[in-house]
């Protein structure tokens, strides 16, 4: 069982920031430049919190000469990925382009291209197994709406967006899966799910997950929680026993604050 009051983790959490359709490729430099000297001048233990950023795809190449040419420990991941690796798909990024730019990580099904761009459980599926091939570990993104709140089928509705996203897919392809939760209604909005909501989806999740698999991969899966995470809401969010870190989007445009969410442990052990 988690104690995190006592600075203890199954897992190891993750702190990601979303930076969505902002930051050019200079700003997004700046930002990252500013959110590692800030971690490093608070000597933030990467091992024990990883930091990951999601910048448009536009600037990964400089986020890339930038964590390698300075040696950073942030890792960074796409915000999207096709569901195929090369061909006759305009506008679209191959997982195989975004391994060569040393991404680690791909957002696949956030509630922005499931809704903006329409996208299917089933494509959500195809992403993952894209990421799969191409070594990018996914990080897949569910969660309810308004409505599915309002009328009480959050629960069902999210489980079923997880079932559908992973169908045909195995434990051992999923290895080190991310699921992040994100209730939609939450999303850039200032309202927050309330650190039971939070945790009470989160261990749906990981209890669908031990269902779908084994208890030692849903023991083993991290589950994050978004929508409006900031620095002062981050420690009651995460003291949650199954949530295992937060994908941040507005507030992860503020290296400072960002790194006071990445540091959250500092306000959990404060409470
Ligand atoms: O990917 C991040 C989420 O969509 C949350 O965004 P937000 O923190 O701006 O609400």
């Amino acid at each position: 069982m988690t104690n995190k009051t006592d600075g203890n983790f199954d897992r190891t959490p993750l702190i990601a920031g979303n930076w969505k359709m902002n930051m050019d490729h200079a700003q997004g430099i700046a930002l990252l430049q500013k959110l590692a000297w800030t971690l490093k001048d608070a000597k933030h233990d990467f091992q024990r919190v990883e930091v990951a950023v999601f910048p448009p795809f536009t600037d990964l190449r400089s986020v890339q000469s930038l964590v390698e040419g300075d040696g950073l420990q942030i890792v960074y991941g796409a915000q999207d990925l096709s569901d195929q690796d090369s061909g006759a798909y305009t506008g679209d990024i191959s997982g195989e382009f975004l391994a060569k730019l040393g991404c680690g990580y791909a957002l696949v099904g956030h509630s922005e291209r499931r809704t903006v761009h329409q996208e299917s459980d089933e494509l959500c599926r195809d992403k993952i197994r894209a990421a799969i091939r191409h070594n990018l570990t996914p990080m897949l993104c569910i969660g309810e709406g308004l409505d599915e709140r309002q009328s009480g089928n959050h629960v069902a509705f999210t489980l079923e967006q997880l079932r559908g996203s992973l169908a045909d897919l195995n434990e051992k392809e999923l290895e080190g899966l991310v699921v992040a939760y994100e209730p939609v209604w939450a999303i850039g909005t200032g309202e927050v799910a309330g650190p039971e909501d939070a945790q009470e989806m989160a261990a749906a999740i990981r209890e669908e997950l031990g269902t779908l698999y084994s208890a030692d991969f849903a023991r083993a899966t991290r589950v994050l929680y978004g929508g409006s995470v900031k620095s002062s809401n981050v420690a009651s969010i995460l003291a949650g026993s199954d949530v295992d870190g937060a994908l941040v989007g507005g507030a992860s445009l503020d290296a400072e604050e960002f790194a006071k969410i990445a540091r959250f442990e500092q306000h959990l052990l404060s409470n």
